[in-house]
């Protein structure tokens, strides 16, 4: 999907309303957008028909929000909207929707000076979904006013709340679990640098012609993964098929004391739809494996099979035999091959290995391995994350998947593709190996490798947050995500 800049976006909002479609209505479509969105939240978190806080400024930021929380209002919700200005600064569509919320009875206060915001900030409040309408793509200059006092007030509810933000973060200076833009994605909300800020990343459809978004110029180096880019990718399974339309993944890795991570790895590719999948691991570990995946072939000896994707690297040593392994199926391969983990540090002295090979390559490194690959201190890697996984497709002519939050998808000669699911409960062992897992298994049923790790990364972190919606981050482990998966499928196929 097209990344915008909030000027691009204003004109598409200008260009639609003038074809006919009344700013009143996109605001109204783009609230009712804002409402679905946290009622799945909320639902999501066990939090349905808790208290909902809506923090509004006077634009159209505001607007939206107060769309939403007179929806919600209707539902039963035990909704309040605090206005960060007088009412009588409102004005237009958002105007409009103030008073039919007013009307509809929405409890609300005016805090208009500073004093008030600290009364607010002392007694706090009670809701657990806390909404950010403050500012939105109309901010500009430094903060004037009460708007910083708001701002303030919003950002600290996120040590306790989910904080949600409507469009954008109000001056990139909120940190919101979840972030529902109109329209678009803009291009800050993307940055690496606003990862903390803006949470996950969602997008509203408010009716703007799909020619006129084909006309914007966008953001040609970026691309944001949506669900509905990679539901193509997914058709109907024909009514007679079988598994050896959905192809054979072999995943290679493990070692004694790393069992789990072949395991896992080779779990996931079959969660994500191969035909078959057999793993190939050290002798010593075969019998921890086996048993834990019976849906997986588990051989100690190298099998012979017609594989259509090879994935290697989780658990398995960064041994010499791990790069012979390696550097072997980089020269002989002529199906995908996706690297992870130990397989890609073994090569810091080989790049050229990868380059030279014939097959399509999908590398997926964390920050620290893309660092040890090339010779870098992490710190240069996390300062340009774009620029770095660019370079390193460029360099290698590989599919550099370059992993932490705001995970990267490079291939050179197109732009990078960005994802915004996932979350920091994934911050522990094991979620890369699910991860690797996953792109072997959509590229063995013969998905075209960079689209398989788009949409890998984005499954990847959808069943994350649905995992950390029902069990809290800090106590995701990496099997719940494998467990998931099933569940971040449905929001992409309805079969
Ligand atoms: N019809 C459409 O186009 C659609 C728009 N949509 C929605 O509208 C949003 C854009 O709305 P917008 O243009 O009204 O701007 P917005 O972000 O609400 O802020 C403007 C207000 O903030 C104030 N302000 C600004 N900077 C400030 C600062 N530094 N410090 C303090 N105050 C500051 C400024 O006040 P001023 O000081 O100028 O009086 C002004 O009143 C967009 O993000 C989306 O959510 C959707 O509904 C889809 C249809
Ligand atoms: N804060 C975060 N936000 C989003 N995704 C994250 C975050 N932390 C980790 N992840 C994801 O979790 C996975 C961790 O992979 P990796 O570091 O290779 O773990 P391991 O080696 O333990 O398997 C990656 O896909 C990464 O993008
Ligand atoms: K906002």
């Amino acid at each position: 999907m097209k990344i915008v800049t909030p000027e691009q976006m204003r004109q598409l909002d200008a260009n639609t309303m003038n074809s006919g479609i009344p700013g009143e209505e996109l605001m109204l479509t783009a609230g009712e957008g804002l409402a679905s969105a946290i009622r799945t939240l909320a639902s999501n978190h066990q939090l349905i028909d808790s208290p909902v806080l809506f923090v509004a400024g006077c634009g159209n930021n505001g607007g939206d929000a107060f769309v939403a929380a007179h929806g919600l209002h209707e539902d039963g919700w035990p909704v309040e909207c605090w206005l960060a200005c007088p009412e009588s600064k409102l004005k237009g569509d958002a105007l409009i929707h103030f008073k039919k919320m007013k009307k509809a009875g929405v409890p609300f206060q005016a805090l208009e000076t500073s004093e008030h915001w600290a009364h607010a900030s002392a007694c706090g409040t009670d809701a657990e979904i806390v909404i950010d309408g403050l500012l939105g793509t109309g901010a500009f200059g430094e903060l004037r006013g009460v708007i910083a006092d708001a701002i303030a007030f919003v950002d600290a509810q996120a040590d306790r709340a989910l904080v949600v933000a409507v469009d954008v973060p109000s001056a990139m200076a909120v940190r919101a679990d979840l972030t529902v833009t109109m329209g678009l994605p803009k291009v800050e909300s993307v940055q690496s640098e606003n990862v903390d800020f803006v949470g996950n990343l969602e997008v509203v459809d408010i009716g703007i012609p799909v020619e006129f978004i084909e006309e914007a110029d966008g953001d040609s180096e970026l691309e944001f993964i949506h669900p509905s880019d990679l539901a193509p990718l997914f058709p109907r399974r024909p009514r007679d098929a079988h598994k050896g339309f959905f192809g054979h993944v072999l995943c290679i890795g493990g070692s004694k004391g790393f069992s789990g991570a072949i395991t896992m790895a080779s779990r996931a590719a079959c969660r994500s739809g191969a035909g078959l999948v057999s793993a190939f691991v050290p002798e010593a570990i075969h019998a921890l494996v086996a048993p834990g995946v019976p849906e997986v072939m588990v051989h100690s000896c190298m099998p012979e099979g017609q594989w259509t994707a090879i994935m290697a690297g989780p658990g398995m040593g960064r041994s010499a035999t791990t790069r012979e392994q390696v550097l072997h199926l980089l020269e002989t391969s002529k199906v995908p091959v996706v690297l992870d983990a130990d397989a890609i540090t073994v090569l810091a002295d080989h790049v050229a290995a990868i380059a030279a090979a014939r097959c399509p390559v999908v590398l997926t490194p964390h920050p620290g391995e893309f660092a040890a690959l090339f010779g870098l201190k992490v710190a240069d890697v996390q300062a340009d994350r774009f620029g770095m996984a660019k370079m390193a497709a460029d360099k290698l002519g590989a599919m550099i998947v370059l992993k932490g939050a705001g995970t990267l998808v490079a291939s050179s000669g197109r732009p990078v593709a960005v994802n915004m699911t996932g979350n920091p409960g994934m911050a522990s062992g094991g979620s890369g190996d699910v991860l690797a897992g996953i792109i072997a298994g959509l590229a063995g049923q013969g998905i075209p490798p960079f689209e398989a790790a788009c949409a890998a990364v984005w499954l990847h972190g959808r069943a994350a947050d649905l995992a950390a919606a029902e069990k809290a981050q800090a106590s995701l482990i990496a099997p719940d995500l494998v467990e998931k998966l099933s569940e971040a499928f449905r929001s992409i196929s309805c079969r």
